[in-house]
C-alpha cells in the first residue's frame, strides 16, 4: 500500500472517530438535557394540586421543607393554605391533611386506595433486604400486609388485650417496684417496662430471663434504625435516586450504617423466632405447662394443626415478633414521659389523679379489672396525646391510582400525611388548645368545646349523654370522627392503640398510687420549642421526674401487688 493511501486511511479513521465521539457527546448531552427538563418539570406543582408554598424549579419545595419539628412549620402552612396543603418534595407529590373531615373522607371512606406506604429505599433494600423481611409499618398494602396485620388480633384486639392483661399488669407492677430506686434509673426502667410486655406476648419470654444488657442492645438497634430515618441525618436517596450509586469510599457512609442496623435487627428477630419455637416445643410436650401461648407459638400451632390457617415463613414470624416490640417501645415510653412531666408540672392535677386511684384501689394499687373507673387518669392520658401527639404527623400513606377530591387532583403515588399536631391545636375545636387541661375530656369524650361537640353531634343526629355527672361521661360517637388522630387513621391505623392505652393506664395508676411525681431539680419545661426533643417522636428533653414514695405503707402495698401479679404471670409463662 502506498504511503499516501495509509495516510488517507488514517485520516479518514480519525474523522470517523471524531464523528463517533461527537455523536456520543451529542447523545449524552441531549439525554442529560431531556432528563434535567423532565426532572425540572416534575418538580413543578401539578395541575389542580392543593395550594402550598411556591416551588423552586428543579427542587420543588425542598428548600422550605423543615428538618426539625416539621409539624410546627406544617401548622404555619395550614394557617395560610387551609385543610389541604400540597407540596413537591423533589419530583414527589405530598399532601398534608389538616382536618378530621378530610381524613375521614380519604383515609377511612376511600381506605382501599389510601393505604399504601411510600417506598423507603434504605429500609427496603439495605436494612430489610429480602422478601418477607419487612416491618409491617413499611409494607405496601397487599395481601401479605393484611394477613400479617390480621394475625395480630390474637394479642391486640379487645379480646386479645383481655388475654394478655395479667402479663401487662405484672409488668406495670414491676415498674412501680423498680421506681423504689427513687428515679435513679428512671429512663432505663421505663424501657425495661415497655419492652417486657410486647416481648412476653409475642414470643413467650419474660424480660427477667433475658441477658441483663438486653435493654441496651435493643435501644442500640432502635437507634441504628431511627438514625436512618431522620431527615438531615440520612441522605435523601428517595428524593435524589442518583445518590444510591455513590460508593462508600466517596462518602456514602449510610451504607455501612444500614449494614450495621441490618445485622443488629437480624440478631434481635432471630431471638424472637427461637423463643417462639422454644415455647411451641414446650407446649407440644406438655400443654398444661404453659398458661399463655404467645403470638408466635399460637401461629405455629395453627399452622401445624389447622389446614386452612394462614402460613408464615420463619423470616416472617421472626419479623412479626420483633416489629411489634419495635413499634410499641419508643412510642409508649415517649407518651409516658410526657404524661409524667405534665403531672409533675401540675401538682393539683396529680393530687386529683391520686384521689381517684386511691378510691378505685381501696387501700391497694388499682387492679386491671378496675381500669374503666380511672376516668380522670384516662383524661390526663388523652390530653397528653392531644397536646403532645407522640407521632405528630402519623406515618405517611400513599395512593396506587389517581384520585379527585374537592376539585383537586392527586396523581398516583402521592404521599399523604395526617397533621395530628394541627388538628389537636385547632382553636375552633378546643378551648385554650395550647394548655394541658385534662378536664376537657370529662366535658365530653372528644375533649371538644361543648358548643362544637353539640353542633357536630347534632349534624350527625347523635344524642349527647354526657350531661349530668361529669366524672362518668359516656362516650358518644361523633360518627366516623376519631377522638384523636395521634394513632393515624384508616386501614393502617395503629393496631396497638388499645395495648398502648391499657399499658399506660396500668403503669400510671400503680405508680401514682405509690408515689408523688416531683419535678426534676431544675424544674420542668413543657414548652414545645424548648422542652421537647426534635426527633421521630415527640418527648420531653428532660424526662427525669422524681418518684417519691407517698408513705411507707405504700411500699408494702406495691410489693404485695408486685408479688401477686408476678405469681399470676409466672403461672402463665413459667
Ligand atoms: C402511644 C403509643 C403509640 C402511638 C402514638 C402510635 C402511633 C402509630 C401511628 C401514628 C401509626 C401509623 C398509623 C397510620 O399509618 O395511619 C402506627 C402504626 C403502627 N403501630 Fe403504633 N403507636 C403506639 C403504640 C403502639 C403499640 C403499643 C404497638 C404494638 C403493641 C404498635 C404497633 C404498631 C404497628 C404494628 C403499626 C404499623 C401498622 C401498619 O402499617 O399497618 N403501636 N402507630
Amino acid at each position: 500500500m502506498a504511503l499516501a493511501d495509509v495516510v488517507s486511511k488514517l485520516y479518514s479513521t480519525e474523522i470517523n472517530m471524531m464523528q463517533c465521539i461527537t455523536t456520543i457527546i451529542a447523545v449524552i448531552s441531549v439525554s442529560i438535557i431531556v432528563a434535567l427538563t423532565r426532572w425540572t418539570l416534575g418538580t413543578l406543582r401539578p395541575k389542580n394540586f392543593p395550594p402550598g408554598p411556591r416551588v423552586t424549579p428543579g427542587l420543588g419545595n425542598l428548600l422550605q421543607m423543615p428538618i426539625s419539628k416539621s409539624y410546627l412549620t406544617f401548622h404555619k402552612w395550614y394557617k395560610t393554605y387551609g385543610d389541604l396543603v400540597g407540596l413537591k418534595v423533589g419530583t414527589a407529590n405530598m399532601v398534608i391533611i389538616n382536618s378530621p373531615e378530610v381524613v375521614t373522607e380519604l383515609f377511612d371512606k376511600r381506605g382501599a386506595s389510601y393505604s399504601g406506604r411510600p417506598y423507603n429505599y434504605i429500609l427496603c433494600n439495605h436494612v430489610f433486604p429480602s422478601d418477607g423481611d419487612k416491618a409491617l409499618a413499611i409494607l405496601p398494602y397487599n395481601s401479605y400486609q393484611r394477613r400479617l396485620r390480621k394475625s395480630l388480633t390474637y394479642i391486640l384486639s379487645s379480646s386479645g388485650i383481655s388475654r394478655v392483661m395479667p402479663i401487662l399488669e405484672a409488668e406495670a407492677a414491676n415498674l412501680s417496684r423498680l421506681c423504689l430506686d427513687g428515679g435513679d434509673n428512671y429512663v432505663r426502667n421505663l424501657y425495661y417496662w415497655s419492652i417486657s410486655g410486647p416481648l412476653a406476648i409475642t414470643c413467650g419470654k419474660r424480660m427477667d430471663d433475658l441477658p441483663g444488657d438486653y435493654t441496651k442492645a435493643f435501644l442500640a438497634a432502635q437507634k441504628a434504625l431511627l438514625d436512618l430515618l431522620v431527615p438531615g441525618v440520612a441522605p435523601p436517596v428517595d428524593v435524589f435516586p442518583i445518590l444510591k450509586y455513590v460508593p462508600e469510599w466517596m462518602g456514602a457512609s449510610w451504607k455501612a450504617d444500614a449494614r450495621k442496623a441490618h445485622a443488629m435487627h437480624l440478631t434481635d428477630r432471630t431471638m424472637y423466632l427461637n423463643y417462639g419455637k422454644e415455647q411451641r416445643d414446650t407446649l407440644k410436650k406438655d400443654p398444661s405447662s404453659v398458661g399463655f401461648a404467645s403470638l408466635l407459638a399460637k401461629i405455629m400451632e395453627d399452622m401445624e394443626t389447622k389446614p386452612g390457617a394462614p402460613k408464615f415463613s420463619d423470616v416472617e414470624l421472626a419479623h412479626m415478633g420483633a416489629n411489634i416490640t419495635g413499634a410499641a417501645v419508643d412510642t409508649t415510653v415517649a407518651t409516658f414521659k410526657s404524661l409524667m412531666v405534665f403531672l409533675a408540672c401540675y401538682p393539683e392535677v396529680m393530687r386529683k389523679v391520686q384521689a381517684e386511684v386511691d378510691r378505685v384501689g381501696n387501700g391497694k394499687p388499682p387492679t386491671s379489672d378496675k381500669l374503666d373507673q380511672l376516668v380522670y387518669l384516662q383524661a390526663c392520658i388523652s390530653e397528653t396525646l392531644r397536646l403532645r401527639p407522640t407521632t405528630p404527623s402519623a406515618l405517611p400513606h400513599t395512593i396506587e391510582k389517581d384520585d379527585h377530591f374537592r376539585g383537586y387532583v392527586f396523581p398516583k403515588g402521592t404521599t399523604f400525611l395526617i397533621n395530628a399536631w394541627t388538628m389537636n391545636n385547632n382553636e375552633e375545636d378546643y378551648d385554650r388548645p395550647e394548655e394541658w387541661v385534662p378536664e376537657r375530656f370529662l366535658e365530653n369524650s372528644y375533649g371538644l368545646r361543648p358548643e362544637r361537640f353539640a353542633a357536630l353531634a347534632k349534624a350527625i343526629g347523635a344524642t349527647d349523654t354526657t350531661s349530668g355527672d361529669k366524672t362518668t361521661s359516656q362516650p358518644v360517637s361523633l360518627g366516623s370522627r376519631r377522638v384523636l388522630y395521634t394513632f393515624g387513621s384508616g386501614r393502617r391505623i395503629c393496631p396497638g392503640v388499645e395495648f398502648a392505652t391499657t399499658s399506660l393506664l396500668l403503669a400510671a395508676s400503680k405508680l401514682l398510687w405509690a408515689y408523688d411525681i416531683l419535678p426534676p431539680p431544675g424544674g420542668v419545661d413543657v414548652s414545645i420549642e424548648t422542652g421537647f426533643e426534635d426527633g421521630v417522636v415527640i418527648q420531653p428533653k428532660n424526662p427525669l421526674i422524681i418518684p417519691k414514695l407517698r408513705d411507707d405503707m405504700r411500699k408494702q402495698g406495691l410489693m404485695e401487688d408486685y408479688e401477686r401479679t408476678q405469681a399470676i404471670a409466672h403461672s402463665l409463662i413459667p
